[in-house]
Protein backbone atom coordinates (compact mmCIF):
# COMPACT_ATOMS: atom_id res chain seq x y z
CA UNK A 1 0.00 0.00 0.00
CA UNK A 2 1.45 3.37 -0.25
CA UNK A 3 1.47 6.01 1.88
CA UNK A 4 0.80 9.46 2.37
CA UNK A 5 2.79 10.28 5.58
CA UNK A 6 3.73 13.84 7.55
CA UNK A 7 4.44 14.22 11.28
CA UNK A 8 3.02 17.38 12.86
CA UNK A 9 2.76 19.05 16.67
CA UNK A 10 -0.68 19.93 17.44
CA UNK A 11 -1.40 21.94 20.77
CA UNK A 12 -4.67 22.87 22.61
CA UNK A 13 -4.92 26.33 23.96
CA UNK A 14 -4.37 27.18 27.55
CA UNK A 15 -7.28 27.88 29.66
CA UNK A 16 -7.38 31.90 30.75
CA UNK A 17 -6.31 32.77 34.05
CA UNK A 18 -9.03 33.35 37.11
CA UNK A 19 -8.31 36.81 38.54
CA UNK A 20 -8.43 37.62 42.15
CA UNK A 21 -10.73 40.85 42.64
CA UNK A 22 -13.29 42.11 45.26
CA UNK A 23 -16.36 44.29 45.03
CA UNK A 24 -15.95 47.69 45.17
CA UNK A 25 -18.94 49.20 46.27
CA UNK A 26 -19.88 51.90 48.46
CA UNK A 27 -20.66 51.73 51.59
CA UNK A 28 -18.93 48.33 52.04
CA UNK A 29 -15.76 48.37 53.26
CA UNK A 30 -14.67 44.97 52.43
CA UNK A 31 -16.44 43.41 49.68
CA UNK A 32 -16.82 39.91 48.87
CA UNK A 33 -14.30 37.95 46.47
CA UNK A 34 -15.59 38.82 42.62
CA UNK A 35 -12.61 37.32 40.55
CA UNK A 36 -14.14 35.55 37.42
CA UNK A 37 -13.18 32.49 36.24
CA UNK A 38 -11.01 31.74 32.95
CA UNK A 39 -12.35 30.37 29.48
CA UNK A 40 -10.99 27.49 28.34
CA UNK A 41 -8.29 26.71 25.86
CA UNK A 42 -9.39 25.33 22.38
CA UNK A 43 -9.43 21.86 21.60
CA UNK A 44 -7.37 21.11 18.24
CA UNK A 45 -9.98 19.27 15.77
CA UNK A 46 -9.36 17.00 12.89
CA UNK A 47 -12.76 16.89 10.42
CA UNK A 48 -12.60 14.78 7.12
CA UNK A 49 -13.54 17.07 4.12
CA UNK A 50 -13.96 14.61 1.38
CA UNK A 51 -12.61 17.09 -1.17
CA UNK A 52 -8.95 16.93 0.11
CA UNK A 53 -6.92 13.83 -1.67
CA UNK A 54 -3.33 14.28 -0.11
CA UNK A 55 -1.78 15.46 3.07
CA UNK A 56 0.04 17.90 1.05
CA UNK A 57 -1.36 21.17 2.78
CA UNK A 58 0.69 19.82 6.01
CA UNK A 59 3.89 20.17 4.50
CA UNK A 60 3.45 23.96 4.48
CA UNK A 61 1.99 24.12 7.98
CA UNK A 62 3.20 21.44 10.66
CA UNK A 63 2.50 23.35 14.10
CA UNK A 64 -1.12 23.86 15.01
CA UNK A 65 -1.74 25.74 17.71
CA UNK A 66 -5.28 26.86 18.98
CA UNK A 67 -5.84 29.73 20.67
CA UNK A 68 -6.13 30.09 24.82
CA UNK A 69 -9.39 30.58 26.70
CA UNK A 70 -9.83 34.52 27.61
CA UNK A 71 -8.47 35.45 30.88
CA UNK A 72 -11.16 35.98 34.32
CA UNK A 73 -12.42 39.50 35.06
CA UNK A 74 -13.53 41.64 38.42
CA UNK A 75 -16.93 41.51 39.13
CA UNK A 76 -17.22 38.05 38.69
CA UNK A 77 -17.25 37.82 34.95
CA UNK A 78 -15.79 34.90 33.49
CA UNK A 79 -13.63 34.94 30.20
CA UNK A 80 -15.10 33.61 27.40
CA UNK A 81 -13.83 30.15 25.63
CA UNK A 82 -12.14 30.23 22.71
CA UNK A 83 -13.45 28.40 19.56
CA UNK A 84 -12.00 25.42 18.47
CA UNK A 85 -9.50 25.66 15.85
CA UNK A 86 -10.68 23.18 13.32
CA UNK A 87 -8.52 21.48 10.65
CA UNK A 88 -9.52 19.30 7.78
CA UNK A 89 -7.93 16.29 6.94
CA UNK A 90 -8.58 14.01 3.59
CA UNK A 91 -11.17 11.05 4.69
CA UNK A 92 -9.04 7.59 5.39
CA UNK A 93 -6.31 9.37 7.34
CA UNK A 94 -5.24 7.82 10.65
CA UNK A 95 -3.75 10.02 13.89
CA UNK A 96 -0.88 8.39 16.17
CA UNK A 97 0.54 9.30 18.96
CA UNK A 98 4.38 9.74 18.60
CA UNK A 99 4.95 9.25 21.97
CA UNK A 100 3.05 6.09 22.48
CA UNK A 101 2.33 4.83 19.21
CA UNK A 102 -1.59 4.55 19.43
CA UNK A 103 -3.83 5.56 17.05
CA UNK A 104 -5.95 8.52 18.29
CA UNK A 105 -7.96 8.70 15.39
CA UNK A 106 -9.02 6.91 11.74
CA UNK A 107 -10.99 9.21 10.28
CA UNK A 108 -13.35 8.74 7.29
CA UNK A 109 -16.59 9.73 6.61
CA UNK A 110 -17.06 13.31 5.60
CA UNK A 111 -17.64 15.67 8.03
CA UNK A 112 -16.68 13.24 10.72
CA UNK A 113 -14.65 14.65 13.81
CA UNK A 114 -12.31 13.98 16.72
CA UNK A 115 -10.42 15.73 19.29
CA UNK A 116 -6.65 15.58 18.89
CA UNK A 117 -5.27 18.11 21.81
CA UNK A 118 -7.77 18.92 24.66
CA UNK A 119 -7.58 22.18 25.20
CA UNK A 120 -7.21 23.27 29.26
CA UNK A 121 -9.89 24.35 31.00
CA UNK A 122 -10.25 28.26 32.43
CA UNK A 123 -8.05 28.94 35.67
CA UNK A 124 -10.86 29.42 38.82
CA UNK A 125 -11.08 32.88 40.06
CA UNK A 126 -10.77 33.96 43.66
CA UNK A 127 -14.91 33.87 44.17
CA UNK A 128 -15.00 29.70 43.78
CA UNK A 129 -12.30 29.98 46.76
CA UNK A 130 -14.49 31.35 49.55
CA UNK A 131 -15.17 29.29 51.99
CA UNK A 132 -16.79 30.25 55.82
CA UNK A 133 -12.88 30.34 57.72
CA UNK A 134 -11.75 32.41 54.12
CA UNK A 135 -14.57 34.54 52.80
CA UNK A 136 -11.97 36.53 51.20
CA UNK A 137 -9.61 34.52 49.55
CA UNK A 138 -6.51 36.07 47.82
CA UNK A 139 -6.18 32.58 45.44
CA UNK A 140 -6.62 32.40 42.12
CA UNK A 141 -5.87 29.30 39.59
CA UNK A 142 -3.95 30.25 36.36
CA UNK A 143 -5.51 28.19 33.36
CA UNK A 144 -4.78 24.78 32.77
CA UNK A 145 -2.28 24.31 29.97
CA UNK A 146 -3.54 22.88 26.56
CA UNK A 147 -2.17 19.35 25.53
CA UNK A 148 0.17 19.26 23.26
CA UNK A 149 1.46 16.05 21.19
CA UNK A 150 3.51 15.06 18.43
CA UNK A 151 1.26 13.17 15.94
CA UNK A 152 1.73 11.49 12.76
CA UNK A 153 -1.01 11.32 9.94
CA UNK A 154 -0.76 8.68 7.98
CA UNK A 155 -2.95 8.00 4.35
CA UNK A 156 -3.48 5.31 1.88
CA UNK A 157 -3.37 6.68 -0.82
CA UNK A 158 -5.69 5.47 -3.90
CA UNK A 159 -5.14 6.70 -7.46
CA UNK A 160 -7.61 9.30 -8.29
CA UNK A 161 -6.27 9.42 -11.77
CA UNK A 162 -5.58 6.57 -13.95
CA UNK A 163 -3.17 6.66 -17.17
CA UNK A 164 -3.80 4.60 -19.88
CA UNK A 165 -2.41 3.64 -23.30
CA UNK A 166 0.17 1.77 -25.13
CA UNK A 167 3.81 1.32 -24.16
CA UNK A 168 6.06 3.94 -24.63
CA UNK A 169 3.29 6.97 -25.58
CA UNK A 170 4.71 8.64 -22.73
CA UNK A 171 3.14 7.67 -19.73
CA UNK A 172 5.69 7.42 -17.06
CA UNK A 173 7.43 10.67 -18.45
CA UNK A 174 4.31 12.41 -17.99
CA UNK A 175 3.78 11.32 -14.78
CA UNK A 176 6.96 12.11 -13.78
CA UNK A 177 6.86 15.40 -14.70
CA UNK A 178 3.42 16.46 -13.11
CA UNK A 179 4.58 14.54 -10.22
CA UNK A 180 8.11 16.53 -9.76
CA UNK A 181 6.25 18.58 -6.96
CA UNK A 182 10.05 18.07 -4.69
CA UNK A 183 9.02 18.27 -1.38
CA UNK A 184 10.39 21.84 -0.12
CA UNK A 185 10.54 20.81 2.88
CA UNK A 186 12.63 18.01 3.73
CA UNK A 187 11.35 16.65 6.67
CA UNK A 188 7.89 15.95 4.94
CA UNK A 189 7.97 12.21 3.94
CA UNK A 190 7.13 12.59 0.38
CA UNK A 191 5.78 9.43 -0.60
CA UNK A 192 6.45 9.03 -4.48
CA UNK A 193 7.31 5.55 -3.49
CA UNK A 194 6.93 3.57 -6.73
CA UNK A 195 7.44 5.46 -9.99
CA UNK A 196 4.11 4.93 -10.92
CA UNK A 197 2.01 6.32 -8.54
CA UNK A 198 2.65 10.25 -7.42
CA UNK A 199 0.63 12.88 -6.22
CA UNK A 200 0.09 16.22 -8.28
CA UNK A 201 -0.67 19.78 -7.13
CA UNK A 202 -2.04 21.83 -9.99
CA UNK A 203 -0.48 25.98 -9.22
CA UNK A 204 -4.08 26.69 -7.59
CA UNK A 205 -3.34 24.24 -4.85
CA UNK A 206 -5.45 20.95 -5.48
CA UNK A 207 -3.88 17.81 -5.21
CA UNK A 208 -4.98 14.08 -6.55
CA UNK A 209 -2.96 10.88 -6.86
CA UNK A 210 -2.48 9.95 -10.26
CA UNK A 211 -0.94 6.49 -11.11
CA UNK A 212 -0.08 4.84 -14.56
CA UNK A 213 -1.93 1.60 -15.11
CA UNK A 214 0.60 0.29 -17.63
CA UNK A 215 -0.14 -3.74 -16.93
CA UNK A 216 -3.67 -3.28 -18.45
CA UNK A 217 -2.89 -4.14 -21.89
CA UNK A 218 -1.05 -6.79 -21.28
CA UNK A 219 -3.90 -8.91 -20.37
CA UNK A 220 -4.78 -7.04 -17.18
CA UNK A 221 -8.31 -8.42 -17.27
CA UNK A 222 -7.58 -12.25 -17.33
CA UNK A 223 -6.14 -11.54 -13.97
CA UNK A 224 -2.78 -12.52 -14.89
CA UNK A 225 0.02 -10.88 -12.37
CA UNK A 226 -1.48 -8.19 -11.13
CA UNK A 227 -1.65 -7.87 -7.35
CA UNK A 228 -4.74 -7.02 -5.50
CA UNK A 229 -3.71 -3.46 -4.04
CA UNK A 230 -3.19 -2.83 -7.98
CA UNK A 231 -6.98 -3.87 -8.94
CA UNK A 232 -7.80 -1.49 -5.85
CA UNK A 233 -5.75 1.21 -7.66
CA UNK A 234 -7.86 0.92 -10.94
CA UNK A 235 -11.49 0.83 -9.24
CA UNK A 236 -10.92 3.65 -7.42
CA UNK A 237 -9.79 5.68 -10.31
CA UNK A 238 -12.51 8.48 -11.00
CA UNK A 239 -10.85 9.84 -14.22
CA UNK A 240 -9.10 8.21 -16.80
CA UNK A 241 -6.35 9.74 -18.76
CA UNK A 242 -5.73 8.29 -22.02
CA UNK A 243 -2.32 9.13 -23.07
CA UNK A 244 -1.64 8.60 -27.03
CA UNK A 245 1.24 9.23 -29.11
CA UNK A 246 0.78 11.69 -32.01
CA UNK A 247 4.04 11.49 -33.40
CA UNK A 248 3.08 8.45 -35.33
CA UNK A 249 6.04 7.07 -35.08
CA UNK A 250 6.77 3.48 -35.56
CA UNK A 251 3.87 3.19 -37.74
CA UNK A 252 1.01 3.35 -35.02
CA UNK A 253 -2.03 5.14 -35.62
CA UNK A 254 -3.62 7.37 -32.53
CA UNK A 255 -6.98 6.17 -33.40
CA UNK A 256 -6.32 2.63 -33.71
CA UNK A 257 -4.56 2.98 -30.15
CA UNK A 258 -7.03 4.49 -28.53
CA UNK A 259 -10.30 2.10 -30.09
CA UNK A 260 -7.57 -0.79 -28.81
CA UNK A 261 -7.16 0.36 -25.21
CA UNK A 262 -10.83 1.33 -24.53
CA UNK A 263 -11.42 -1.95 -25.65
CA UNK A 264 -9.20 -3.46 -23.21
CA UNK A 265 -10.84 -0.98 -20.25
CA UNK A 266 -14.33 -2.70 -21.24
CA UNK A 267 -12.79 -6.26 -21.15
CA UNK A 268 -11.21 -5.54 -17.79
CA UNK A 269 -14.64 -4.45 -16.13
CA UNK A 270 -17.41 -2.46 -17.88
CA UNK A 271 -17.55 0.14 -14.80
CA UNK A 272 -14.34 1.60 -15.97
CA UNK A 273 -15.41 3.17 -19.24
CA UNK A 274 -18.34 5.28 -17.40
CA UNK A 275 -15.41 6.94 -15.42
CA UNK A 276 -14.90 9.95 -17.59
CA UNK A 277 -12.06 10.21 -19.41
CA UNK A 278 -9.52 13.06 -20.66
CA UNK A 279 -7.18 12.56 -23.86
CA UNK A 280 -3.85 13.46 -24.10
CA UNK A 281 -2.31 13.43 -27.33
CA UNK A 282 1.17 13.68 -26.46
CA UNK A 283 4.81 14.52 -28.48
CA UNK A 284 3.34 17.57 -30.06
CA UNK A 285 6.89 18.75 -30.17
CA UNK A 286 7.18 16.15 -32.97
CA UNK A 287 7.14 17.37 -36.83
CA UNK A 288 3.69 15.27 -38.04
CA UNK A 289 2.05 15.41 -34.81
CA UNK A 290 0.17 18.61 -35.58
CA UNK A 291 -1.04 16.71 -39.16
CA UNK A 292 -1.84 13.26 -37.03
CA UNK A 293 -3.51 15.21 -34.50
CA UNK A 294 -6.19 16.79 -37.25
CA UNK A 295 -6.70 13.25 -38.62
CA UNK A 296 -7.63 11.90 -34.75
CA UNK A 297 -10.00 14.59 -34.89
CA UNK A 298 -12.14 13.82 -37.39
CA UNK A 299 -11.93 10.35 -36.29
CA UNK A 300 -13.16 10.60 -32.77
CA UNK A 301 -16.46 11.45 -31.27
CA UNK A 302 -16.88 15.34 -31.38
CA UNK A 303 -17.32 15.94 -27.60
CA UNK A 304 -14.30 13.68 -26.14
CA UNK A 305 -11.79 16.05 -24.60
CA UNK A 306 -8.44 16.47 -26.07
CA UNK A 307 -5.78 18.22 -24.59
CA UNK A 308 -2.14 18.60 -27.03
CA UNK A 309 1.07 18.50 -24.74
CA UNK A 310 4.46 17.29 -24.77
CA UNK A 311 5.43 15.97 -21.85
CA UNK A 312 9.14 16.23 -23.13
CA UNK A 313 8.90 19.76 -23.80
CA UNK A 314 6.29 20.26 -20.91
CA UNK A 315 4.17 22.10 -22.95
CA UNK A 316 0.21 22.30 -22.51
CA UNK A 317 0.66 20.74 -18.96
CA UNK A 318 -0.58 23.24 -17.02
CA UNK A 319 -4.30 23.47 -18.73
CA UNK A 320 -4.44 19.69 -18.59
CA UNK A 321 -3.77 19.37 -14.31
CA UNK A 322 -6.70 22.03 -14.36
CA UNK A 323 -9.00 20.24 -16.08
CA UNK A 324 -8.05 16.71 -14.62
CA UNK A 325 -8.11 18.57 -11.60
CA UNK A 326 -11.89 19.93 -12.26
CA UNK A 327 -13.26 16.34 -13.36
CA UNK A 328 -11.82 14.71 -10.03
CA UNK A 329 -13.91 17.32 -7.91
CA UNK A 330 -16.91 16.70 -10.07
CA UNK A 331 -16.80 13.06 -10.15
CA UNK A 332 -18.84 11.08 -7.09
CA UNK A 333 -16.17 8.33 -5.90
CA UNK A 334 -17.10 4.79 -7.35
CA UNK A 335 -17.61 2.59 -4.85
CA UNK A 336 -15.35 -0.50 -4.31
CA UNK A 337 -16.70 -4.36 -4.65
CA UNK A 338 -15.26 -4.85 -0.93
CA UNK A 339 -16.56 -1.41 0.39
CA UNK A 340 -18.31 -2.98 3.24
CA UNK A 341 -15.52 -5.04 4.39
CA UNK A 342 -13.38 -2.09 4.20
CA UNK A 343 -15.64 0.50 6.41
CA UNK A 344 -15.94 -2.26 9.32
CA UNK A 345 -12.09 -1.36 10.61
CA UNK A 346 -12.83 2.62 9.58
CA UNK A 347 -14.27 3.75 12.93
CA UNK A 348 -13.36 7.01 14.68
CA UNK A 349 -11.57 5.76 18.33
CA UNK A 350 -11.67 8.10 21.20
CA UNK A 351 -9.21 7.05 23.39
CA UNK A 352 -8.75 8.54 27.00
CA UNK A 353 -5.60 10.45 27.40
CA UNK A 354 -2.58 8.07 29.09
CA UNK A 355 -2.11 8.41 32.80
CA UNK A 356 1.22 9.42 33.71
CA UNK A 357 2.66 9.06 37.21
CA UNK A 358 1.95 11.96 39.08
CA UNK A 359 5.38 12.91 39.69
CA UNK A 360 8.84 11.17 39.66
CA UNK A 361 11.69 12.68 41.96
CA UNK A 362 15.43 12.33 40.62
CA UNK A 363 18.58 14.11 41.35
CA UNK A 364 19.98 16.81 39.42
CA UNK A 365 23.74 17.09 38.67
CA UNK A 366 24.21 19.50 41.03
CA UNK A 367 22.68 17.13 43.62
CA UNK A 368 19.29 18.71 43.69
CA UNK A 369 15.80 16.85 43.57
CA UNK A 370 14.05 17.27 40.77
CA UNK A 371 10.31 17.03 40.22
CA UNK A 372 9.10 16.17 36.87
CA UNK A 373 5.45 14.38 35.95
CA UNK A 374 2.37 15.58 33.93
CA UNK A 375 -0.09 16.75 36.96
CA UNK A 376 3.04 18.33 38.92
CA UNK A 377 3.74 20.19 36.37
CA UNK A 378 0.15 21.02 35.62
CA UNK A 379 -0.39 21.95 39.23
CA UNK A 380 2.79 24.11 38.64
CA UNK A 381 1.78 26.21 35.84
CA UNK A 382 -1.86 26.65 37.22
CA UNK A 383 -0.05 28.40 40.27
CA UNK A 384 0.02 32.14 40.33
CA UNK A 385 3.53 32.71 41.86
CA UNK A 386 2.57 36.40 42.38
CA UNK A 387 0.23 35.50 45.14
CA UNK A 388 1.59 34.19 48.97
CA UNK A 389 -1.81 32.36 49.17
CA UNK A 390 -1.98 30.69 45.98
CA UNK A 391 1.75 29.79 46.64
CA UNK A 392 0.43 28.28 49.95
CA UNK A 393 -2.12 26.31 48.15
CA UNK A 394 0.30 24.68 45.47
CA UNK A 395 2.04 23.61 48.74
CA UNK A 396 -0.53 22.15 50.46
CA UNK A 397 -1.28 20.24 47.02
CA UNK A 398 2.15 18.78 47.15
CA UNK A 399 1.96 18.03 50.23
CA UNK A 400 -1.55 16.11 50.09
CA UNK A 401 0.08 14.34 46.75
CA UNK A 402 2.92 12.80 49.10
CA UNK A 403 5.78 15.31 47.53
CA UNK A 404 6.99 15.82 50.89
CA UNK A 405 6.52 12.34 52.40
CA UNK A 406 8.52 11.04 48.80
CA UNK A 407 11.22 13.61 48.67
CA UNK A 408 11.97 12.72 53.13
CA UNK A 409 12.14 8.90 51.95
CA UNK A 410 14.78 10.10 49.40
CA UNK A 411 16.93 11.62 52.01
CA UNK A 412 15.29 15.34 51.27
CA UNK A 413 16.62 17.64 54.67
CA UNK A 414 15.95 20.75 55.51
CA UNK A 415 17.39 23.44 53.21
CA UNK A 416 18.31 20.96 50.08
CA UNK A 417 17.26 22.43 46.80
CA UNK A 418 13.97 21.06 45.09
CA UNK A 419 13.42 22.29 41.70
CA UNK A 420 10.08 22.22 39.32
CA UNK A 421 10.10 22.94 35.84
CA UNK A 422 12.08 27.04 36.43
CA UNK A 423 11.27 27.12 39.72
CA UNK A 424 13.45 26.15 42.74
CA UNK A 425 12.20 26.09 46.83
CA UNK A 426 13.75 24.62 49.69
CA UNK A 427 12.61 22.00 51.28
CA UNK A 428 11.73 22.27 54.97
CA UNK A 429 10.85 19.80 57.30
N1 LIG B 1 9.43 13.70 -28.46
C1 LIG B 1 8.80 13.32 -27.34
N2 LIG B 1 9.16 12.18 -26.77
C2 LIG B 1 8.51 11.80 -25.63
C3 LIG B 1 7.49 12.61 -25.06
N3 LIG B 1 7.05 11.98 -23.96
C4 LIG B 1 7.76 10.83 -23.84
N4 LIG B 1 8.66 10.73 -24.84
C5 LIG B 1 9.60 9.65 -25.04
O1 LIG B 1 8.90 8.47 -25.36
C6 LIG B 1 9.56 7.32 -24.83
C7 LIG B 1 8.62 6.49 -24.00
O2 LIG B 1 8.19 7.25 -22.90
P1 LIG B 1 7.70 6.61 -21.56
O3 LIG B 1 7.32 7.71 -20.69
O4 LIG B 1 8.66 5.62 -21.05
O5 LIG B 1 6.42 5.84 -22.09
P2 LIG B 1 5.42 4.90 -21.29
O6 LIG B 1 4.09 5.12 -21.88
O7 LIG B 1 5.55 5.10 -19.86
O8 LIG B 1 5.92 3.51 -21.70
P3 LIG B 1 5.93 2.15 -20.85
O9 LIG B 1 6.77 2.43 -19.64
O10 LIG B 1 6.55 1.18 -21.78
O11 LIG B 1 4.51 1.85 -20.53
C8 LIG B 1 10.75 7.86 -24.04
O12 LIG B 1 11.90 7.77 -24.83
C9 LIG B 1 10.39 9.32 -23.83
O13 LIG B 1 11.53 10.14 -23.73
C10 LIG B 1 7.15 13.84 -25.74
O14 LIG B 1 6.27 14.61 -25.32
N5 LIG B 1 7.84 14.13 -26.87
Amino acid sequence: MFVDQVKIYVKGGDGGNGMVAFRREKYVPNGGPAGGDGGNGANVVFEVEEGLRTLMDFRYQRHFKAPRGEHGMSKNMHGKNAKDMIVKVPPGTVVTDDETGEVIADLVEHGQQAIIARGGRGGRGNSRFATPANPAPEISENGEPGIERNITLELKLLADVGLVGFPSVGKSTLLSVVTAAKPKIAAYHFTTLVPNLGMVETEDGRSFVMADLPGLIEGAHEGTGLGHQFLRHIERTRVIVHVLDMSGMEGRDPYEDYVTINNELKEYNLRLTERPEIIVANKMDMPEAEKNLEEFKKQIDKDAVIFPVSALTQSGLRDLLFAIADKVAETPEFPLDHEEEDLSVNRVMYRHEKQAAEFVISRGPDGAFELTGSKIEKLFKMTDFTREASIRRFARQLRSMGVDEALRERGAENGDVVRLLDYEFEFVE
